[in-house]
């Protein structure tokens, strides 16, 4: 636990706010609920007990399921037995190959690695000071509209940030050239795409191959072809040599495989997919996240003001300023932790392996729980209150990076971490110290859990223009 009682005494953190969670059945419920409450929201499938479990196997349909809620199981899952563990469930391939195709996210084996060579480098870290830019620019445009939508207006947040992340990774992936219809086409397709898709698959739980066909509904075949037909056409300009030359499809078309052969257009089409997904909605969500915690804790929001005046004094920040604002990230970090838009990461053993003691068949199912993890309260003090300075270097240690992985671990980790994390800071940075937004009154924040964890569909919040907050 990196919160020592009297930190939490000296900082009165015991006070903090205490966000939504699904609800924790403290005894057990029938299957038939169960079941009902996995269509509906995967989290709401836990029990109270299940968060102070190390581990769980449980046999659904003819899956055996082997639940790791410690950093062991992490650790064994996700490194020491990454290369048995590394494919994903049906139930993901089933989901999200029909829009991702053979891209990074559902790949396994051999095309995994070959495209992992080639895309993490092209999202890494190590290029974000041609990325941040991007970002501060897009992020003060947001400003803007906020000013001209009026003071005190109430806007959706989550919409917003939706907005605000899609337009940022579309510039970087496609240039900045496009113009904000191509990216309200393709969030249209994706949300669309969401809606229909059917991400509990049965036919997986009761160990049916991946041949078997699934039955995939017009709507989800219609917002498939919606997104592909827009992808498409970029990849298409690019190929006639009109595209951005600094955008990220650019490197896609620049980049060899091991055998020194281009991707296919289809391989490109695939991979832009894959960054614009994997980026928009997660970093969207934590953004929407955290400004709504930010608004339900005066000692946070305090704490933030004090930063983003010392540091920034009135500027707009950038790329530099990311180094200093340590609170600013802290809250990002605690909404990751709370809120982590990947809440289950699923695997397929593809051998036999051993887990917590259990042998593992091939064909098992194993899930490492971020969702879990970040509430187990034998790791954490106060596991369900909103506390930014667990994660602030000044007050504790960092948490065992086991315990912590809202960008996942091992071989498969999220590579666009330093992406997301200066994104998210830049963004709340330049948003928080212009205006002060409130949740809507009567407004009850849901947790709610699809392809990632979001605040329900809407967060209707008021914004009001902080006096001598936004730099001219
Ligand atoms: C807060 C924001 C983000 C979070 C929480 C997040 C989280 C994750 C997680 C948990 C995974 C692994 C999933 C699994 O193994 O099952 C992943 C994979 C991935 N993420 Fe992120 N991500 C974020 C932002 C981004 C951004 C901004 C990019 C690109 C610019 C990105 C690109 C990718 C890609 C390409 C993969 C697939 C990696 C592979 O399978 O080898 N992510 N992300």
């Amino acid at each position: 636990m990196n919160l020592s009682p009297e930190v939490i005494a000296d900082h009165r953190l015991a006070d903090s706010f205490v966000p939504p969670s699904p609800i924790r059945h403290k005894t057990r419920v029938s299957l038939w609920t169960l079941f009902r409450l996995y269509r509906q929201n995967l989290l709401a499938i836990f029990m109270e007990r299940d968060y102070a479990t190390r581990r769980m196997r449980k046999k659904v349909g003819l899956r055996t399921i082997h639940f790791s809620n410690h950093p062991d199981g992490v650790r064994e899952t996700l490194h020491r037995q990454a290369a048995t563990f590394e494919k994903k469930t049906s139930q993901q391939r089933q989901a999200l190959a029909p829009l991702l195709g053979d891209g990074l996210f559902v790949s396994d084996g051999a095309t995994w690695a070959e495209r992992r060579a080639i895309v993490a480098p092209i999202v890494h870290g190590r290029r974000i000071a041609t990325f941040a830019p991007v970002m501060r620019e897009t992020a003060i445009e947001w400003c803007g509209d906020w000013r001209k939508a009026g003071d005190g207006a109430t806007l959706d947040i989550l919409f917003e940030m939706g907005e605000l992340t899609a337009e940022i990774i579309s510039r970087t992936i496609f240039g900045r050239r496009l113009g904000r219809e191509f990216t309200r086409e393709i969030i249209a397709g994706f949300a669309a795409y969401q809606r229909n898709v059917d991400q509990t698959d049965l036919l997986s739980l009761m160990n049916a191959p991946d041949w078997v066909p699934r039955l995939q509904g017009v709507s989800t075949r219609r917002a498939r072809h919606r997104v592909h037909r827009v992808i498409d056409d970029i990849v298409d300009r690019f190929a006639r040599g009109e595209g951005d030359p600094n955008a990220v499809i650019s490197q896609l078309f620049a980049a060899r495989d091991s055998s020194g052969a281009p991707l296919t257009k289809a391989a490109i089409r695939n991979e832009a997919i894959v960054i614009f997904m994997a980026g928009h909605e997660t970093t969207a969500n934590t953004l929407a996240w955290a400004i709504y915690l930010v608004s339900q804790s005066p000692r946070v929001e305090a704490r933030l003001a004090a930063e983003l005046e010392a540091v920034l004094g009135g500027r707009h920040p950038e790329l530099a300023d990311v180094a200093d604002l340590t609170f600013t990230r802290a809250i990002i970090e605690e909404t990751l932790r709370l809120y982590p838009p990947v809440p289950l990461l699923g695997r397929t053993a593809t051998g036999p392996g051993t887990l917590n003691g259990n042998a593992v068949a091939k064909g098992d199912i194993l899930v490492v729980a971020p969702w879990l993890l970040h509430r187990n309260r034998d790791l954490w003090a106060l596991p369900d209150h909103f506390v930014p300075e667990r994660f602030d270097p000044a007050i504790a240690a960092r948490p065992d990076k086991h315990a912590y992985i809202p960008f996942a671990s091992g071989p498969r980790v999220c590579p666009g971490l330093t992406f997301a994390i200066t994104e998210a800071t830049l963004c709340l940075a330049t948003l928080l110290q212009a205006f002060k937004v409130t949740l809507e009154e009567g407004h009850n924040v849901e947790v709610s859990c699809r392809l990632t964890l979001r605040p329900g569909d809407r967060l209707p919040m008021v914004v009001r223009r902080r006096k001598g907050g936004e730099p001219s």
